[in-house]
């Protein structure tokens, strides 16, 4: 892909979209919030800017997974239960396709499970992704089943897929939309910048709600292993994020050695 395109990977967490606690409930109002900024954005965008969405499970994909006792370390070979949470989070990237059609935004699916393989390290073939964003759609890919070396099928999350996609396409803006303002500290102030895995260590949790795949410490955790600079922030800020590329918690540095 040529590098006169700047690129942005933008994560709409199932917290946001979803009502977490709520078995398989859109968010509607969020994710039409969420949406209509995006679009408000993107028609002002000069050509050259181009921007892959990821969404997460929220409570279509960690429901199903708990049910089924799949997580991103649990695998399962039960073809009929990874097939049920593949469906879940299938009909949960149709809202959100839905959401951004409504706003005039060209997005267009990307199913990880048919192309991604955990073998050891995330392989995530990009070809898709590049061919849609040279042809000026906006691809829209999730955490979902994927099948993971000796493990049967396990869950990936949409963290590591911004991750991946970020790494592999040189993302010049990274940021994760959820339901809190950035990581908050011990008095729930939001933390502004984070260097390394154990200036938060004593903060970081998983999800308040039903989670397999390890929450705000694990965001944090994959966000330090990336080269670029990434953010952490609500709803309110995605219009900020989106138009200066920061917000909320920026996450920053190259922190691999505690980020495993
Ligand atoms: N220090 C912290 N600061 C902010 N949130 C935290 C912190 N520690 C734990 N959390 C939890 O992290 C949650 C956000 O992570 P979660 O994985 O639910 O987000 P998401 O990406 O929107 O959802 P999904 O994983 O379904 O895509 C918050 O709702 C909060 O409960
Ligand atoms: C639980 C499933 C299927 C996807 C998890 O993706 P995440 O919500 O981004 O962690």
């Amino acid at each position: 892909m040529s590098t006169t395109h700047s690129l942005t990977v933008l994560k709409l967490g199932g917290s946001l979209i979803t009502h977490k606690d709520q078995r398989e409930t859109v968010d509607w109002n969020s994710l039409d919030r969420a949406c209509a900024t995006i679009g408000t954005f993107l028609g002002d965008l000069p050509d050259e800017h181009r921007l892959i969405i990821v969404h997460g499970g929220g409570s279509f994909g960690h429901h199903n997974a708990a049910e089924h006792g799949v997580s991103s370390t649990e695998g399962s070979t039960d073809a009929r239960a990874l097939t049920a949470i593949h469906h879940a989070m299938g009909e949960l990237n149709g809202a959100v396709l839905g959401g951004l059609h409504d706003h005039g935004i060209d997005a267009l699916p990307v199913r990880p499970l048919s192309v991604a393989a955990q073998d050891g390290p995330l392989q995530f073939p990009t070809a898709s992704v590049e061919a849609m964003l040279d042809e000026g759609f906006v691809p829209v890919t999730h955490g979902d089943v994927v099948v993971d070396d000796r493990k049967g099928g396990t869950i990936l999350s949409g963290d590591d897929i911004v991750v991946s996609l970020a790494r592999t396409l040189g993302a010049d803006r990274v940021g994760l939309c959820s339901t809190v303002p950035g990581v908050l500290d011990d008095d729930d102030a939001v933390i502004s910048q984070v260097d390394t895995y154990d200036d938060v260590a004593s903060v970081l949790g998983g999800s308040d709600a039903t989670d397999v795949t390890g929450g705000m410490a694990h965001k944090v955790r994959q966000l330090l292993a990336l080269d670029a600079a990434a953010a952490i922030f609500a709803l309110d800020d995605l219009s900020q994020f989106l138009e200066h590329g920061t917000a909320g918690t920026v996450i920053s540095g190259h922190d691999e050695e505690r980020s495993h």
